[in-house]
């Protein structure tokens, strides 16, 4: 059994059609890249994996309890964890503050010094306060906070969107450490090459449909593939 398998969602945003019978499978210790253009529907994947999206039709299993049917927070209770494109980290209080406020509303947190170990810049900046912060330490603030409520599985709505490339370096690190920890991790992202690096598998998605799933080392003999979705070189 995968820890999360999807069968078949199509998702509306009223009556736009938006997904079309989208499936895929995510393995526990696993990192899932989903690509794809803008306004493909990857976004909106992940929205209906969360509960905020409602798929009209399609089954969600998480850990083989279907889940489709249910609300954000209940998801959330379950262990999934969206950290979303805009970061939403608290301007006026110092990064330690903000983790202890994501541990205060965990019924069982990870500890601040593991987090601390993971994120050693965050362990620098800990007093500094949160608009003190670069747009990559924020993008870390925010993992780090759906780490300590022990995410079993954490959706990544483009991380590196709108970091200076130095930034996402360090980014990238950090994703990859917690690849090898074995934290698994949906990301959507459109800097292909930089989401590639760490992940297992990747999805493609095209006007709403998977048109690609495969490993990163499959994908960069696909030319056509990557010519034809993604537009890029990998
Ligand atoms: N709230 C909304 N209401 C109506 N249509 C929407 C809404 N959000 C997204 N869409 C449309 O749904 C389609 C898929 O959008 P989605 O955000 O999932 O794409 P994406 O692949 O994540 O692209 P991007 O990287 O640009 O966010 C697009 O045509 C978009 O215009």
């Amino acid at each position: 059994m995968s820890l999360l398998e999807v069968e078949k969602i199509n998702s509306y945003y009223g009556d736009s059609h938006i997904l079309f019978d989208v499936s895929m499978r995510v393995e526990e210790n696993e990192v899932i890249a989903l690509l794809g253009r803008n306004g493909a529907g990857k976004s909106t994947t992940l929205k209906s994996l969360m509960g905020v999206v409602k798929p009209k039709s399609g089954v969600i299993r998480h850990k083989g309890v279907e889940v489709q049917h249910m609300l954000p927070h209940e998801l959330a209770a379950r262990g999934i964890q969206l950290v979303p494109e805009e970061r939403r980290v608290f301007g006026s209080i110092s990064v330690h503050e903000n983790l202890q406020l994501a541990a205060m509303s965990a019924p069982d947190p990870m500890s601040l010094d593991a987090i601390y170990e993971t994120f050693p810049r965050l362990a620098e900046r800990r007093k500094h306060r949160g608009k003190e912060l670069s747009g990559g330490e924020q993008q870390m603030v925010a993992i780090a906070r759906a780490m300590i409520r022990n995410a079993g599985l954490i959706l990544l709505d483009e991380p590196f969107e709108g970091l200076a490339p130095l930034i996402v370096r360090d980014l990238m690190l950090v994703c990859r450490k917690l690849a090898d920890d074995g934290h698994t991790i949906v990301i959507v992202e459109q800097n292909v090459r930089a989401a590639l690096s760490f992940a297992h598998r990747c999805y493609i998605i095209n006007n709403g449909h998977v048109v690609y799933e495969g490993t990163p080392e499959q994908l960069q003999y696909e030319n056509s593939v990557i010519e034809k979705y993604l537009g890029v070189k990998v």
